[in-house]
């Protein structure tokens, strides 16, 4: 790594691995002493089968037993599955994206969920945690919150963790991350070497001021992660961004078609990043069938959100909430 990405790896990684490992009562102080409202999002496309138990727990520790959090939100992404009514049996206001500033339409993904959850929550921070969740991740939310709670200084936090790989009910102690290992990673640190030092560039945990989230764009797919790390690197500087190393996550996995086109999306955000257009905006894939190759194409062009801040009824309502 470059210097300024080494100083920051060493300079901006704490350890919350679990919740044993962090003054999570001086977080509440922090919270009260700052005037901090939380909200806590999590975007779901048919996680019917993972939503319930994370709102849950999340929701029965940091709402009811230690207020860290003052909302929950998930933010019904397309489901076609019973996402939101698991999701609001366990404690979350839902919403469904579509139905959020709905003047502005309704485009698929999950970074319009994201973009749409600024308008529709109230929090002065926000924390972002996937919906299709394995395992114990009640420390996740205090470990995310704990450097914008105690460092002025830092407005976007991301998660890092190690990440096993299950498929097909096979689990590998290592292995995932493939999109991040194979595409993410490699490009960050050809065009973005000052960010070298983050684990998990696309993980999908993440904390933020809404000060910072509302003044960049948001990719609407896929993108979307990589998209606000490289904007909020150009709007924070290297020293706003900071991550904590979460131990482990696990989560439900795509299989490596969807993770292609995943990772289309990824390139197609970087190279609008760093100032060449993807060309075509199309990938096509192949699928062996037996008696040749079928040609699969996907659109993997950028399409994005404005910042929040740009749109009026976003402004008008913020006004109105002071
Ligand atoms: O159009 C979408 C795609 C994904 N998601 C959610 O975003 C998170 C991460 O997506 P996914 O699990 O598909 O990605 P992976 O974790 O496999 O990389 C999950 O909570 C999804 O339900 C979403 O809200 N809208
Ligand atoms: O990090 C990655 O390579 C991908 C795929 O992970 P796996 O290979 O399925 O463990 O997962 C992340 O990437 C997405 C795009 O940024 C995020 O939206 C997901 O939250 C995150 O899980």
């Amino acid at each position: 790594m470059r210097p300024d990405a080494v100083t920051w790896f060493s300079g901006r990684t704490s350890a919350v691995r679990s919740v044993a490992d962090v003054d999570v009562l001086g977080l509440l102080r922090a919270k009260r002493r700052g005037g901090h409202r939380v909200s806590l999002v999590l975007p779901a496309r048919d996680e019917e089968a993972t939503v319930g138990g994370i709102v849950a727990g999340l929701v029965e520790r940091w709402v009811r037993l230690v207020p860290l959090v003052d909302e929950v939100l998930v933010v019904d992404s397309d489901s076609t599955d019973r996402t939101a009514e698991v999701a609001r049996a366990a404690g979350a206001d839902v919403v469904a994206a579509a139905d959020v500033l709905p003047a502005h339409g309704s485009r698929p993904g999950k970074g319009e969920a994201l973009w749409k959850s600024l308008a529709a929550t109230s929090g002065d921070l926000l924390v972002f945690l996937d919906a299709d969740l394995l395992g114990d991740v009640t420390h996740y939310v205090p470990g995310l919150l704990a450097p914008l709670l105690t460092d002025p200084q830092v407005g976007y936090v991301k998660g890092c963790y190690a990440r096993p790989l299950e498929v097909d009910g096979r689990v590998t102690p290592a292995g995932g991350g493939r999109v991040t290992e194979l595409t993410a990673r490699p490009l960050l640190n050809a065009l973005w070497p000052e960010l070298a030092g983050f684990v998990q560039p696309l993980g999908g945990e993440y904390a933020g001021r809404r000060e910072a989230l509302e003044q960049v764009p948001f990719v609407s797919g896929y993108g979307v992660e990589v998209g606000l790390l490289v904007d909020l690197l150009g709007l924070l500087g290297l020293h706003g961004l900071a991550q904590v190393d979460l131990g482990v996550r696990r989560h439900t996995s795509q299989d490596q078609e969807a993770l292609g086109r995943m990772a289309g999306q990824v390139v197609s955000a970087v190279l609008a990043r760093s100032g060449r257009s993807g060309a075509g905006g199309l990938l096509t894939q192949f699928r062996a069938d037996g008696s040749g190759f079928l040609p699969v194409s996907t659109p993997v062009a950028v399409d994005e959100r404005p910042p929040m801040v740009t749109v009026p009824e976003y402004r008008a309502a913020r006004a109105g909430a002071v």
